[in-house]
Order: C-alpha cells, then sequence, then structure tokens
C-alpha cells in the first residue's frame, strides 16, 4: 500500500502541522521521474499512524483498539508454543557469585547453569540492595516525567541511542509493547551526554557508579566461567578486549489491555558477551525458552539475573548457550527493567577459543565481528544473528 506525495507537502504541510507524521525517511524514497515521493505505508492504515510514531506509554493512556503494529502474528517463530512452564523458583539456578572465586561445586553449578539454561540469579553480588533500589528509582523516574519532557531525548533517526518505542527496521515486523531509553555507559568518553535524562539530577551519577560495579562483576564472571571448563582463566577476557563497551537498555512496558495479544519483547536471545538484568521488584515478565517451554522468570530479592550473550555462545564453540527469552506484558501494572550488555572490542573478531575444538568437538562457528547493526537487522525479523555465524 503506497501513494504518491509531492516533497513540499510532505515538508510543508504535514511535517508542520503534525497532523501526520513520518516514522522515518528511510521509508520515503523519490520517484525520479516527476520528483514526487512515494511513500511506504509500511501496512499500517494511516490512522494508525500514531502507532508508529508515538511512545508505546502514551499509546497504552488512550487507546481502545490495540493497534495492528503491535499484534502477534500466527505464523511467527515460536508462537506455537503453547506449553508454557510456571514460575517456579527453585528452576532458574541461584549462583551465589561470592563463592566462585574458591568453590568447585559453585563454579559446577555455575557451568550446569550455563550450558542448560544459559541464564542465572546471581545472589551475593557485592552490589547492595538499597543500592540497586536506587538505579531502579532513577529508571522510574525518568519514566514518570511529562511525555513531553522524555521526548528532549528522543533516539534519532538511524541511532539506536536516545528514547522511543521499538525501532522499525522491516515492514514486516510486530512491534514490542515498550518504551525503552538505550544509551552507550561505557567507555565513559562514548557516552552522548544528549541523550541521558537531566532528569533526575543524580541521573547518571547512579547509571555510572552502577555499571562501572557492573563491569568489575563482568570481569568476574567471563573469568569464573573459563575456569568452569578448565580453561585458562582470561580466555575469554582476552577476546572481549580492554577496549570493550556497554550498552544500557532500560526498559519499560506499560500496562496492556490485551496482554495475549503483543509482547513486552519478542523471543530473541542477546548480542552481548553477557548481559546483566535488573528486574523490576515487583512485576514479572520475563520468560526463557529451554525444552520446548517458556519458563517464568522469578523475582528474587536484590538478584540480578545474568544471560549467556551470543558472543560468549561462539567463544566457547556452543558449549554455554544464549538463552532464547521474550517479555510478557500484564493488564493491571506496568513494568521497569534494566538490561546492561557487555561488548566485547569490535576491532577484533570473536571465535571459539582454540582449547575448546577438538577432533571430538569441531569448530561450531566461523569467527565474526558482531556489529550492532547487524544484530537489530536479524532482531527484528525475529532472527538469531548467531545463526548467521554458524559453519
Ligand atoms: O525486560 C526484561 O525482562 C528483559 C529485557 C531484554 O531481554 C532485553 O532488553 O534484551
Ligand atoms: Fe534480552
Amino acid at each position: 500500500m503506497s501513494r504518491v506525495i509531492s516533497e513540499d507537502k510532505v515538508k510543508n504541510e504535514y511535517f508542520k502541522s503534525g497532523e501526520y507524521k513520518i516514522q522515518s525517511w528511510r521509508h520515503i524514497c523519490v520517484h525520479k521521474s516527476d520528483h514526487k515521493l512515494v511513500e511506504y505505508q509500511l501496512g499500517v492504515a494511516p490512522e494508525n499512524h500514531e502507532s508508529m510514531n508515538n511512545q508505546v506509554q502514551e499509546i497504552a493512556a488512550d487507546c481502545d483498539q490495540l493497534p495492528e503494529r503491535f499484534i502477534r502474528k500466527e505464523d511467527e517463530e515460536y508462537s506455537n508454543i503453547t506449553n508454557v512452564g510456571e514460575s517456579c523458583p527453585t528452576k532458574i539456578p541461584v549462583i551465589d557469585v561470592s563463592l566462585l572465586a574458591s568453590s568447585h561445586s559453585e563454579l559446577d553449578k555455575l557451568k550446569s547453569a550455563v550450558t542448560t539454561w544459559g541464564c542465572f540469579q546471581a545472589i551475593n553480588h557485592g552490589i547492595e540492595g538499597s543500592f540497586l533500589d536506587k538505579v531502579r528509582e532513577v529508571s522510574k523516574l525518568f519514566f514518570n516525567l511529562s511525555a513531553q519532557e522524555k521526548k528532549k531525548y528522543l533516539r534519532e533517526e538511524d541511532s539506536l541511542e536516545g528514547y522511543g518505542n521499538d525501532m522499525v527496521l522491516s515492514d514486516h515486523q510486530t512491534l514490542d509493547w515498550t518504551d525503552r531509553l538505550y544509551l552507550t555507559v561505557l567507555p565513559q568518553d562514548q557516552q552522548k551526554l544528549q541523550f541521558w535524562p537531566q532528569n533526575p539530577t543524580n541521573f547518571r551519577e547512579v547509571v555510572d557508579e552502577y555499571c562501572t560495579k557492573i563491569e568489575l562483576m563482568n570481569e568476574a564472571i567471563l573469568k569464573a566461567l573459563a575456569r568452569s571448563l578448565n580453561l585458562e582463566e582470561n580466555c575469554f577476557l582476552d577476546q572481549y578486549g580492554t577496549t570493550s563497551s556497554m550498552m544500557a537498555r532500560f526498559n519499560y512496558y506499560p500496562p496492556c489491555s490485551w496482554p495475549d495479544k503483543v509482547l513486552g519483547v519478542k523471543p530473541h536471545s542477546d548480542g552481548s558477551a553477557v548481559t546483566f538484568l535488573l528486574q523490576d521488584k515487583e512485576v514479572e515478565g520475563l520468560q526463557v525458552l529451554k525444552d520446548g517451554q517458556w519458563f517464568g522468570v522469578p523475582i528474587v530479592p536484590d538478584a540480578l539475573t545474568i544471560n549467556v550473550g551470543e558472543q560468549i555462545e561462539i567463544m566457547s564453540n556452543g558449549i554455554f548457550k544464549s538463552p532464547i527469552h521474550r517479555v510478557l506484558v500484564n493488564s493491571k501494572n506496568q513494568r521497569i527493567t534494566l538490561a546492561l550488555f557487555c561488548m566485547p572490542q569490535t576491532e577484533k573478531d570473536v571465535g571459539p577459543v582454540d582449547g575448546l575444538i577438538t577432533d571430538d568437538t569441531p569448530r561450531l562457528y566461523k569467527n565474526v565481528t558482531f556489529s550492532v547493526d547487524f544484530y537489530f537487522k536479524n532482531y527484528q525479523q525475529g532472527m538469531r544473528s548467531i545463526d548467521a555465524c554458524k559453519i
């Protein structure tokens, strides 16, 4: 469905009046013969264009009909999995991080967790519960600002960073029921401060402190993962590199009157080396796929949920599993989480470490440079980037 409109009309009338917004100039192309623009409607009726531009928080507050673009399609991958495992506190492994340097049995538990579930709940990690509450508080204060105030930090076109709804990368994409604030947090000299909230005033101070703590924990986890396979403890860290980075995704899931029809986040695995998720303290929603079933990840007070990212799955030659996970929303409560993605350096490619390639366990993945663009292109189409790296 497309129609032709002139460039002047778009710029002078539609844009200025604000009655008709266009998602992205990427979706407009010049019709060379008559210098008109062809506007691709991306399968959305004009009256639903608001759903492409407004944040989900605004749509949720003022909508009596679910916009088409959010409705899950029956033929999407994993949609035929109806057998949903109960949220069971004893199922998702709980690992005591303070024991990993000294206890063999805790290291074995870690290995078992990441080779089966691909995720675990980290306790006794050394970050005070009261500080985690502070991180939750600044996230909440940001999302509670007025829509107008938050829009000061809107993502720019073709840029990942900033505040916004699900990024549209394909015509067939079903939108996630979520708004996000996406920031490069480390190294600090790569922070794009124009996207960092000024309000609450301590936002940057709290987030910086949190990320510095997580960076240290990430190092400890990467060492423990190597030791759990009887490898030299720096073998993952060496590939991770000294010019690694960290991305923060603050996720806001508004309540939705049609919780069965949408997903907060579609099924995916993370493109990081390791992801540290600070869950909402009261509202569950995260599910992990294991043995053909979705399992709810319960809230464990003061724990951090740690996911193996696709890049560690590659480095471990497939021994560690980067779990497929998704987020459900509910009709009553908002949910706020913070995912920190620890990303290896991009100057060098990553690949399976030498010690893990044997005659019995041949190399499963090519050496790859895992760019953010590469990841998101696959993600929005519901595909795993790691599958594109298989030999
Ligand atoms: O909000 C959550 O529980 C998970 C979010 C997530 O998977 C992500 O941001 O990659
Ligand atoms: Fe994720």
